[in-house]
């Protein structure tokens, strides 16, 4: 038998600093009355988790007191298996790609692309925004054609048909393209063989994208960013050393406001490739930057 507001209070008290920073949320409607599960919702609405990212935590504090017959509000929830995440081997899996993708270059258009791919930036997405079918085939094969024989790995983003069609390394997909596809067309992705990123931004999400299977998480936005208008808050280092110790079967991806002053405390959480944007396109000697932010991937000598 547990006390619901002494446990909610014993959570808060021993995470409290790790998630310093966010404005308590409201706190969801239950969808049980067990005590473990009614304080972690309490508490992780407390710390300023959103409803759906509370409800994950909350179920899965009572998963653990469950499977191992305490609380423990000393620790936080980090089991895969409390989460309902596939167990391993995972029955939905997409093709693998490697464990530290490294310095992964985010790049508006193929001449970027290429660009960055001849720097030696080992993994590359091209993120082309457009509604217009013959630009956006014509930009996926510049972009295929712009890293041959430069080793980079080359994700597209959100067009995965033409990705298939014209040979692509990989796909990069939302969690709106995830929801938008249709089960034949899931199927057909992971049967392609290509490789598919998924992005995340909280608990439901990671839950949500874990049950695809995708090659890696892409966790983000780490801190603020200016490029696109984000749905949810800045996760902060806090969340994201949490996050990565949840899908550590995964390999994972930070993005977000991410430049060289913040990359030791991204890697600190112990991902292994970290994405960036205006970081590389916004400075004024894009190949200096991106040999600077590689220099600051590699593990330093010990
Ligand atoms: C590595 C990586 N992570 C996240 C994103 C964001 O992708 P998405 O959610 O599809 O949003 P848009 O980039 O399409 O605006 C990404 N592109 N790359
Ligand atoms: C494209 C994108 N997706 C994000 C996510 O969190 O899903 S953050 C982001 C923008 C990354 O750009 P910059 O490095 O310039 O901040
Ligand atoms: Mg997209």
């Amino acid at each position: 038998m547990h006390d619901t507001p002494a446990l909610a209070h014993a959570i808060l008290s021993h995470h409290a600093a790790t998630f310093a920073g966010f404005a308590p949320e409201p706190v969801p409607a239950p969808t049980s009355q067990e005590p473990v599960y009614l304080a972690a919702l309490q508490a992780c609405s407390q710390l300023g988790f959103i409803a759906h990212d509370a409800e994950c935590l909350a179920r899965a504090w009572q998963a653990r007191a469950l499977r191992t017959g305490a609380a423990q509000p000393e620790v936080w929830p980090d089991a895969p298996e409390d989460f309902g995440l596939q167990p391993l081997p995972r029955a939905h899996q997409f093709a693998p790609c490697p464990e530290r993708l490294g310095l992964y270059a985010v790049l508006p258009d193929a001449t970027w692309v290429g660009r960055m791919a001849r720097a030696g930036v080992p993994t590359v997405q091209l993120r082309f925004k457009s509604d217009d079918a013959a630009a956006i085939e014509r930009e996926v094969r510049a972009a295929v054609q712009a890293v041959q024989g430069t080793g980079a790995l080359l994700f597209i983003n959100d067009h995965w048909r033409v990705a298939i069609d014209v040979g692509a390394y990989g796909i990069h997909l939302g969690q709106e393209d995830l929801d938008a596809l249709k089960a034949d067309e899931l199927q057909a992705l992971r049967n392609s063989g290509l490789r598919l990123g998924v992005s995340t931004h909280g608990y439901a999400e990671m839950v949500r994208a874990d049950a695809v299977g995708p090659s890696y998480i892409a966790m983000g936005a780490v801190f603020p960013t200016t490029l696109k208008k984000m749905a949810t808050a800045p996760q902060g280092v806090g969340r994201l050393g949490v996050y990565a110790r949840l899908m550590r079967h995964y390999p994972q991806v930070a993005i977000g406001g991410i430049g060289a002053e913040q990359f030791a405390q991204v890697l600190a959480t112990g991902v292994g490739s970290i994405a960036v944007v205006r970081a590389l396109v916004n400075a004024a000697d894009p190949e200096s930057a991106a040999a600077q932010l590689m220099q600051h991937m590699a593990p330093t000598p010990v």
